[in-house]
C-alpha cells in the first residue's frame, strides 16, 4: 500500500482544544497546537501537567474526551497499520528486558517495517556497538533505554516521539543521543520531544510548548518561549559591604563600564548572565501555580459562602471543575516490560475505544501491524529589577 504522505501545506501534528478528564482530573484542559513537517518540537511541563497524555493521544493508545487532532493526516481514533509504521515511539518507561540480544531483538523488530534502517548501523548510532550481541537483560538502566531508543528509530519513522528519552543516561550518552537526533533532524524526521532536561530542549528543540495543569500556557519557538522581557540578562556584583547586587538591563556592557567608573576597578565577582531556557521557563510555572492557587482558593471562597448562605443561594459547589491534576497521582510506573510477555492483540474496538494501559504498549508500538491489518481504521529602556547601581 503506497504511504499516505502527508501534504507539506498540512501540519503533520494538528491537535485543537485537546481536552482528557480522567474522572473527576482535568489532566488535559483545551490544548491547541501545530507541528510543522521536520520540526522538533519540546512538550515542556512539570510532573503530571498532562504532557504524556498528550502525546499517547497523538499515537493513539489513548483516547480523548473532546478536541481535534490529526497526526499525519490521519485522526489517531483511526490510525491504521500503514499509519503506524510511519510513526516512532519511544515511551516513558518501557525498559526492554527480553532475554534475547541487543541484535536479535532489533533485527526481530525491523522485521515489522516495510523500510527499516540497518540494524547495525542503529546499534551503533546508539552507542551500543560493543553490546551487540548482550543480552538486553544484561544491560545497565541506561543501556536499556538507548534499546528503546533504537527501537523508536529503527523503522525510519517519519514522525518521532521521544517521551523522556534520556531520563537514565549519563551526560556522555546524553550528548551522543543529541548528536543522533540531529542527524534524523538533517534527514527531515519529525520530532515530538518531552523532557524534564531544559539544556535538552534548548539543544533540539525548535518550538516549544509548555503545559501546566493541562493547559497550555506558552508556545513559540524555542528562543522565545517566556517573551522578550524573560530573556533581558542580568549584571550581578558584589558591592563594597559584600553584599550581592544585580541589575536587569538589555545594555548590559554599558552597566559594567558605569560599574567600573564608579568603582575605580573591577566589580568584585562580576556576572552577566542571560537567563536559559530553565530560567524562564520555571518562571512560567511558579506564575501558572500562582494563579491555579489563587482561582482554586476563589472557588472555595464561592463555594463556602454558598454553602453557609444555604442551598437555595446560588449556584451549587462544581467538585469536578478544580484540576487536581499538579501531582502525578493515579499513574502507576510500569517499570520494565518483557516485551516477549505482553499482550499485542488489540482489536479495532479496542483502539478505538479504549486507553491501552501502559504496560502493553512496548511491544505493541512497533509489532502489531501483522495483527489486524487495516482494522484501526519591551523593553526599550532598561528592565531595571534593582536599585540604583550600588558600587
Ligand atoms: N490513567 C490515569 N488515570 C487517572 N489519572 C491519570 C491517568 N494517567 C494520568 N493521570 C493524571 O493525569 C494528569 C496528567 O498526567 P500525565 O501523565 O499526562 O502528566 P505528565 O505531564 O506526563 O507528567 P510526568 O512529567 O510526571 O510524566 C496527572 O494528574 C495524572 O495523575
Amino acid at each position: 500500500m503506497p504511504l499516505n504522505r502527508v501534504n507539506q501545506n498540512e501540519p503533520v501534528v494538528h491537535v485543537r482544544d485537546l481536552q482528557k478528564r480522567y474522572g473527576d482530573v482535568d489532566a488535559v484542559r483545551g490544548i491547541s497546537f501545530d507541528i510543522r513537517a521536520g520540526e522538533t518540537f519540546a512538550l515542556l511541563g512539570p510532573n503530571g501537567a498532562g504532557k504524556s497524555t498528550t502525546i499517547e493521544i497523538l499515537e493513539g493508545y489513548r483516547d480523548r474526551s473532546a478536541g481535534e487532532v490529526s497526526v499525519l493526516g490521519i485522526d489517531p481514533r483511526h490510525g491504521n497499520r500503514s499509519w503506524k509504521s510511519r510513526l516512532g515511539i519511544v515511551l516513558q518507561s518501557t525498559g526492554e528486558s527480553g532475554n534475547v540480544t541487543v541484535t536479535e531483538q532489533l533485527s526481530h523488530f525491523a522485521g515489522f517495517y516495510p523500510h527499516p534502517r540497518s540494524v547495525t548501523e542503529v546499534i551503533e548510532a546508539v552507542g551500543l556497538g560493543s553490546k551487540a550481541k548482550t543480552r538486553i537483560s544484561k544491560l545497565s538502566g541506561g543501556q536499556r533505554r538507548r534499546v528503546d531508543v533504537a527501537l523508536g528509530i529503527i523503522g525510519r519513522p517519519e514522525l518521532l516521539f521521544l517521551d523522556e528519552p534520556t531520563t537514565g543516561f549519563d551526560p556522555e550518552a546524553r550528548h551522543q543521543f543529541w548528536d543522533l537526533i540531529r542527524s534524523l533532524k538533517a534527514e527531515g524526521t519529525t520530532i515530538l520531544l518531552t523532557t524534564h532536561y531544559l539544556d535538552e530542549a534548548a539543544q533540539l528543540g525548535d518550538r516549544a510548548g509548555v503545559i501546566a495543569g493541562g493547559r497550555l500556557i506558552d508556545l513559540g519557538g524555542i528562543d522565545e518561549i517566556g517573551g522578550a522581557a524573560a530573556r533581558i540578562p542580568f549584571v550581578r556584583w558584589l558591592d563594597a559591604t559584600g553584599t550581592r547586587q544585580e541589575r536587569r538591563t538589555e545594555h548590559p556592557g554599558r552597566v559594567v563600564a558605569e560599574l567600573v567608573a564608579a568603582l575605580g576597578g573591577e566589580p568584585a565577582e562580576l556576572e552577566v548572565v542571560r537567563p536559559s531556557l530553565e530560567d524562564v521557563y520555571l518562571d512560567l510555572v511558579r506564575t501558572a501555580d500562582a494563579a491555579d492557587a489563587a482561582a482554586e482558593q476563589a472557588t472555595q471562597a464561592t463555594q463556602a459562602a454558598a454553602h453557609a448562605a444555604g442551598p437555595s443561594a446560588g449556584a451549587a459547589p462544581q467538585p469536578g471543575r478544580v484540576n487536581t491534576g499538579r501531582v502525578n497521582t493515579g499513574r502507576v510506573n510500569t517499570g520494565r516490560v518483557n516485551a516477549s510477555q505482553v499482550n499485542t492483540n488489540f482489536t479495532a474496538a479496542d483502539r478505538a475505544t479504549t486507553d491501552i494501559p501502559r504496560t502493553d504498549r512496548a511491544r505493541d508500538s512497533a509489532t502489531d501491524f501483522d495483527a489486524d491489518a487495516d482494522a484501526y481504521t519591551n523593553t526599550d529602556a532598561d528592565t531595571d529589577t534593582s536599585t540604583e547601581i550600588r558600587a
